[in-house]
């Protein structure tokens, strides 16, 4: 794996424009008071798994789940019933993802609301530099809130669709959560691979379908044929899918 891009330089970080660090921006007509949550205990298998994964920045995790269960909730990116499940289902499920790319990749999480995969990425690969594409400003501002609290040197923060950011932003590595079926997501993310790297989407039990929903459009993006892999097996209950989609010289 290459080292970021010859060329590249980090796009500037879409600023925050939330006034202050516990209230949503006063703007967003949408917010409602939502009560934060205990976060979730991280004990017994789960801490083990923590402990692995995110090694020395293990505090910094339990920080950004702090911050999900409390700020993520009352500013509207996540509902409170996902708070008992932010470890497994949402932090560690997405932190496994790095296992799949190698040392020193330059990482652009498309669609990353709360920072999901892209933030916990971040934390559990600081070898590699994160750009996360967020259109929405409320999501921007809490994803720049949370990466100044946690110091995050590793990533930078874009307010883009990731089709205006074609062109600007070349990286080895795509990754997606929840943000589009593989036909539509290939458009969103393929072309910020500039011809070579790969596009790793976690997927739930619809993988194989959306697959084959993509036929065309994968052979329109010359995109190798999709590999289901499965991570997080020795740590989780229930491991990660994750479709790899190769074009270029990786296919
Ligand atoms: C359902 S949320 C998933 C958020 C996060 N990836 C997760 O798994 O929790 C989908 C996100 O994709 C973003 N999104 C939608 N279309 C996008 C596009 N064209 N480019 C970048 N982000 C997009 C939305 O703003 C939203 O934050």
């Amino acid at each position: 794996m290459s080292s970021p891009r010859r060329g590249w330089s980090a796009p500037p970080r879409a600023r925050a424009r939330a006034g202050t660090w516990w209230s949503p921006p006063v703007s967003d007509p949408s917010s409602e008071p939502v009560q934060s949550q205990e976060p979730p205990v991280l004990e017994g298998a789960l801490r083990s798994a923590a402990e692995e994964m995110f090694g020395d920045r293990l505090e910094s995790a339990v920080r950004f789940v702090d911050h999900l269960s409390s700020t993520g909730i009352e500013w509207g990116l996540l509902g409170p019933r996902e708070v008992p499940r932010l470890w497994e289902r949402h932090v560690l499920n997405c932190a496994v993802v790095g296992d799949l790319f190698a040392e020193g990749a330059l990482v652009a999480d498309v669609g990353s609301g709360a920072g999901l995969p892209g933030l916990a990425l971040a934390l559990a690969r600081p070898d590699s530099q994160f750009i996360l594409i967020e259109p929405l400003e409320r999501r921007v501002a809490w994803l720049d809130m949370v990466v100044e609290d946690l110091g995050l040197e590793n990533v930078d923060v874009v307010r883009a669709r990731s089709e205006q950011v074609v062109g600007n932003i070349a990286v080895d590595i795509v990754t997606a959560r929840a943000v589009s079926a593989l036909k539509s997501l290939l458009p969103l993310t393929v072309p910020l691979l500039q011809g070579s790297g790969e596009l790793l989407a976690i997927k739930g039990r619809s993988a194989d379908q959306e697959i084959a929903a993509a036929a065309k459009t994968l052979k329109r993006f010359k995109c190798s044929a999709p590999e289901i892999e499965t991570v997080g097996a020795d740590l989780l209950d229930e491991p990660t899918t994750v479709v790899r989609v190769r074009v270029g010289a990786g296919r």
